[in-house]
């Protein structure tokens, strides 16, 4: 499998002074068609660590590849869904999902439009179309954003938190829907989550961040759950054990500050 993304050695402080360093040497990968979950602490460096893959800041040492090339521009070049929805409420559905065509160099194409209503239906937004966001439930809100990033058109999406302000029902009803959706979506996709059940169900690998400033790297776990898989795969035994697992391993990073 090709590797999408890779970063190597990553660090990154907000300021100047000793002791602001947020980390150092970060690697991870995400390969084609892979879905990859970063889970941590609050304030351990998540939502930078996805400003530094899109291209919004830059590491003060260490490398990010796409696509092998390390030379890549990143700006515009990965689809990014940042926490909050930002969806345009002045614009309808069809009209915030058709933004990323507008924007793109080539404006936008014709069959624009079609493209957003196949996606519509997949996506459960069928008769939406002329809807605005206000109109909209939270997790139809969550979807349109979604609709919108994938409309990128860019193989790697970077999800920041896609579900975390969304109520409990909400949220598993969205699992289910994505663990359909996923397969025939042909993309790669890295996701930040607080919620470990949520990173197991869904990903084929989960790194865990380091303690702010400890200098720790990440850690990689590979739960090895079979696909495809079924939100109900929560209540198993051995998806119990990994659970518990990474909550240990969670912890023991969260109290490792120096
Ligand atoms: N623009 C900024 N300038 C200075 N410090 C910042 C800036 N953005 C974030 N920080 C600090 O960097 C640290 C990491 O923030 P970040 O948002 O990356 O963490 P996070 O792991 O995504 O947190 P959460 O899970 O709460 O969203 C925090 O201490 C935060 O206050």
């Amino acid at each position: 499998m090709k590797t999408v993304l890779s970063l190597r050695e990553i660090s990154f402080a907000y300021g100047a002074g000793e002791g602001d360093r947020l980390f150092a040497g970060l690697s991870m990968h995400v390969a084609e068609g892979e879905f990859v979950s970063v889970v941590g602490a609050s304030g351990s460096g998540k939502s930078t660590l996805f400003k530094l893959i899109a291209g919004l800041l830059e590491p003060a040492s260490g490398e990010i590849a796409l696509y092998g090339d390390r030379a890549a521009r990143r700006l515009g070049s990965v689809g990014y869904m940042p926490q909050r929805d930002l969806l345009l409420p002045w614009r309808t559905v069809m009209d915030n999902c058709l933004l990323p065509l507008e924007l793109a160099p080539r404006g936008r194409p014709k069959d624009g439009a079609a493209e957003v209503r196949r996606l519509l239906a997949r996506f459960g937004l069928e008769g939406k179309e002329r809807a605005y966001p206000a109109e909209l439930s939270g997790g139809m809100r969550q979807r349109v954003a979604l609709l919108r990033t994938v409309m990128t058109g860019r193989p790697l999406l970077l999800l920041d938190e896609p579900f975390g302000a969304l109520d409990a029902m909400t949220k598993r009803e969205l699992h289910r829907w994505l663990l359909g959706l996923w397969g025939g979506l042909d993309k790669s996709v890295l996701f930040i989550t607080h919620d470990l059940e949520e990173a197991l169900l869904l990903s084929d690998r989960v790194y865990l961040m380091p303690a702010a400033g400890s200098g720790d790297g990440l850690l990689e776990l590979r739960p090895g759950l079979p696909r495809p898989r079924d939100a109900s795969l929560k209540y198993e035994p051995g998806f119990v054990k990994l659970r518990r697992e990474l909550e240990l391993l969670l912890d023991e990073q969260t109290t490792a500050v120096p």
